[in-house]
């Protein structure tokens, strides 16, 4: 059995008609189970010949190529500089009618480091105070760290520079020149991006028996200074690959809590969303709708590598096809050329392919052709919502089939 649970903040009407179909989705999923061999990689033959034969449909005008590589942000290069140290004090106790106290300069504090974060894009794994964050698009090209206070008189010490935390996307790498230093690839993962300096040293630190009045004092050390590159490469166990228009986003909105911007022209989607679907016993599957691949993108035309690259961490695929238009099976086939170009072998993971908008009469016309070409396809709707139960329940046969493989293999599964 694989009881389902769905949350979902959306519409009064989306939630009725999700509640409507949760309950049509325990009562169905119940008395069957998807043979394995359903879950089991599948590579359809790629036709390498014929794959400019999808046609995206006609809308608002898309983005000029170079817009569109501006909005996406999936890189960055940052200087960061850790914070300054506080200089130690150099001062002499004075006490009434004494001439000359002793040395009570105390010392500076440390510059704070800049640190960092890997920031779940998922909000109900958050604390309430922390933020999501979804691209690198608000990380900026400089950061300053919190400088340490100057030591004081009186041996007081100079307070330290406060951390400075930068908030970045589960899945992002840092690279220093080529090399990868680190890969913040779990929720909460921190990485020192740079040291504060050393706070410096008060002349009460130099006291000796052999120097009972140092003047000596230490300025504080800078902070380290660092260039590095951010990339993004999303994290979720499943990458939703469709041309744009397909209904990826829609159908991230019906079968999990994310919420992505929905319109009919290509394109809406700039950057990677990741939605999390709930199962009952608090199993969770991340599902990332990765903006619309289009042809050529190997070579890096529309969103081109910056989108291909983000699918390269998904372990499992949902190749999201347009049922309304005509050839559907041709969009699996483009798919999958662009996939197989950019990397090989990337189509051949575990994957099902969905056929969306089966509520238009033109599309379901086109089902039995599709599945004459394809075999098994998962049909449904992203909108009334028909047939998402099969989807999840096909996706937590290949999730679940995901995990055992990892830990069959000794490694950890990604958790969200
Ligand atoms: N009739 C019908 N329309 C749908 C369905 N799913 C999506 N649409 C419509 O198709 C259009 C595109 O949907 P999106 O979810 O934005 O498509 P997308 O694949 O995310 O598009 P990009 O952001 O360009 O990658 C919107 O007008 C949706 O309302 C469906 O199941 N049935």
């Amino acid at each position: 059995m694989v009881p389902l649970r769905l949350f979902s903040a959306a519409s009064q009407t989306l939630l009725e008609g999700l509640a409507q179909w949760t309950l049509s989705a325990q009562a169905s999923l119940r008395p069957h189970r998807l043979p394995p061999q359903q879950a089991s990689p599948r590579l359809l033959s790629v036709d390498c010949t014929d794959h400019a034969r999808h046609q995206e449909p006609p809308g608002k005008k898309p983005l000029s190529e170079k817009k569109l590589k501006r909005y996406f942000v999936d890189h960055r290069r940052v200087l960061v500089r850790g914070g300054n140290g506080g200089s130690g004090m150099s001062c002499f106790h004075s006490e009434p009618r004494k001439e000359f106290g002793g040395p009570d300069g105390g010392d500076g504090g440390n510059g704070g480091h800049v640190i960092l974060r890997g920031t779940s894009t998922n909000v109900l794994a958050l604390p309430p105070a922390d933020q999501h964050v979804k691209s690198l698009s608000s990380v900026l090209s400089q950061y300053q760290g919190f400088s340490g206070e100057d030591g004081g008189r009186k041996n007081c010490f100079g307070r330290s520079g406060a951390v400075l935390y930068i908030r970045v996307p589960v899945g992002t790498l840092v690279k220093e020149g080529s090399e990868v230093v680190a890969d913040l690839s779990l929720p909460g993962q921190e990485y020192i991006a740079a040291l504060g300096g050393a706070g410096g040293k008060g002349n009460r630190f130099f006291l000796a028996n052999d120097n009972r009045a140092p003047v000596t004092c230490t300025p504080g050390q800078p902070g380290q200074e660092r260039i590095l590159h951010l990339e993004l490469k999303t994290m979720a166990h499943a990458g939703m690959v469709g041309f744009p228009n397909a209904g990826k986003s829609s159908l991230l909105r019906a079968i999990s809590n994310a919420r992505p911007a929905v319109a009919s022209y290509p394109f809406t989607t700039l950057n990677p969303h990741v939605g999390i679907v709930h199962y009952e016993g608090h199993q969770q599957v991340a599902v990332a709708d990765i903006p619309g691949i289009i042809r050529g993108a190997h070579q890096d035309r529309g969103l081109g590598l910056s989108f291909l690259r983000h699918i390269e961490r998904c372990h499992l695929l949902l190749f999201v096809v347009d049922l309304s238009l005509p050839e559907p099976w041709t969009q699996v086939e483009d798919l999958k050329y662009e996939l197989e170009k950019y990397e090989e072998g990337l189509s051949e993971r575990p994957h099902v392919v969905v056929a969306n908008k089966i509520d238009l009469p033109q599309a379901r016309a086109r089902l039995p052709q599709l599945q004459a070409h394809l075999g098994q396809v998962i049909a449904l709707s992203a909108v009334t919502g028909e047939n998402l139960e099969q989807l999840l329940l096909h996706l937590k046969v290949l999730h679940d089939a995901y995990v055992e493989a990892e830990l069959e293999q000794g490694r950890q599964p990604l958790r969200w």
